[in-house]
């Protein structure tokens, strides 16, 4: 399973934290991971929207199969991921949501707030995360009516 991850420099100690255990966390899970770095490299200011959608895009351009984005609360990352069509970025800060964000949302990328979520937890989000699936059913319709919200443009 290919990841891109991706930081501004508020998420970027996370980030590297979150390199360091992904393979380790899903292969818990049956699954070996390559991960996608796509920045920042450095703790150097920059602006968390170029992050987001980078890694967005390269979600729904199939370079990968999910995205994990990090800034300081993790709102201005997710917001920035969430207006690439085809994207759905769940911002968790608990294990049940996460796990939601997969079950109920079929949320393709994972956003974290290294200001507001520890590393020891942030691990525990991510194998939540990656260990859940899309549980379909009613959920299926619900995430076909955000696809239309798309379709009609009436995005932000
Ligand atoms: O986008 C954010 C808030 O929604 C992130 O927390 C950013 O990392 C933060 O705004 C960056 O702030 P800084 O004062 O420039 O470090």
């Amino acid at each position: 399973m290919k990841i891109a991850i991706g930081s501004d420099h508020g998420g970027f100690r996370l980030k590297e934290e979150i390199r360091g255990f992904l393979a380790e966390e899903m292969e818990l899970a049956g699954v070996k991971p390559e991960v996608i770095d796509m920045g920042t490299f450095s703790e150097d200011s920059v602006d968390y929207p170029e992050f987001g959608v980078k890694v967005a895009k390269a979600v729904v351009d199939r370079e990968a199969d999910f995205g994990i984005v990090v800034c300081g609360t993790g709102i201005g990352i997710s917001i920035a991921a969430n207006k690439v069509p085809g994207i759905r970025a769940a911002l968790c800060g608990d294990t049940f949501s996460a796990r939601m964000a997969r079950e109920h949302n079929d949320a393709n990328v994972l956003a974290l707030g290294a200001r507001v979520t520890g590393p020891g937890l942030a691990r525990d989000i991510v194998a939540a995360f990656f260990s859940s699936a899309f549980a379909g059913g009613r959920h299926a319709r619900r995430v076909d009516m955000l696809r239309a919200i798309e379709g009609q443009g009436t995005q932000g």
